[in-house]
């Protein structure tokens, strides 16, 4: 598996100017967009038509975040709108492996998240239904905190698990993704970017993409 993708995160864009804040970001493999709904985390940001109208436009591929309950009633609904990937938290699923399904029938790669505190070990046996587990290395909710280290060992934990498996899983990991951090979270096993503040936040995402690009490798 290589350290290929980087993954800004919209929450940290100008919501005003979506078309266009989407295309200072060409050059990464994917823009990452968080779903919250004021519920599962304290924070609301967008929904399901706004999703539809940036898939519509935007020149590179959707990884959509849902921080929502009820995620079997409302994740198969973004999948439908042709994103490339839908993650799911783990905690606000009932039934993860039907989910994960469903999303790959409706053609969208199937991710699942984790909480800095919940544990990978119960769901190592279903990785084989993923196409990507995210790590979160915050809690979910808001841009701009420090990364937790304290999630290393669950992300080498994760990487040990799908490299004895031969599976095809990658490893996202998302909140305070830097240049100094992105190392040590590439270094436990981590294949896939997200990061919000230190893309936009800076004067060029496309030099700040570029950055993260070489102190992950
Ligand atoms: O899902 C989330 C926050 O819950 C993220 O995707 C953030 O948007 C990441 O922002 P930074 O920590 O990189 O600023
Ligand atoms: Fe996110």
């Amino acid at each position: 598996m290589t350290t290929c993708c980087i993954h800004p995160s919209i929450l940290s864009a100008d919501f005003v100017n979506l078309e266009s804040e989407l295309r200072r970001i060409g050059s990464a493999d994917a823009v990452h967009v968080d779903v919250m709904d004021n519920s599962f985390v304290p924070n609301l940001t967008l929904g399901l038509p706004v999703v539809k109208r940036i898939q519509a436009v935007s020149p590179i591929p959707l990884d959509v975040h849902l921080m929502i309950d009820d995620a079997d009633r409302w994740a198969p609904e973004y999948a439908g709108a042709g994103v490339s990937s839908v993650t799911f938290h783990a905690e606000a699923a009932r039934a993860p492996i039907r989910l994960a399904r469903e999303l790959r029938s409706a053609g969208a790669k199937a991710g699942m998240a984790l909480r800095p505190a919940t544990a990978v070990e119960p769901y190592l046996d279903m990785l084989g239904e993923l196409d990507m587990l995210l790590v979160m290395t915050v809690e979910p909710g808001f841009g701009g905190q420090s990364f937790l280290d304290v999630t290393l060992p669950k992300i080498r934990r994760a990487a040990e698990a799908i490299r004895g498996g031969n599976l095809p899983v990658a490893i996202q990991v998302d909140g305070g993704i830097t240049e100094e951090t992105i190392g040590r979270a590439a270094e436990a096993g981590a294949t896939v970017f997200v990061a919000g503040s230190s893309v936009y936040g800076t004067e060029d995402p496309a030099v700040a993409i570029a950055g993260l690009r070489r102190a992950a490798s």
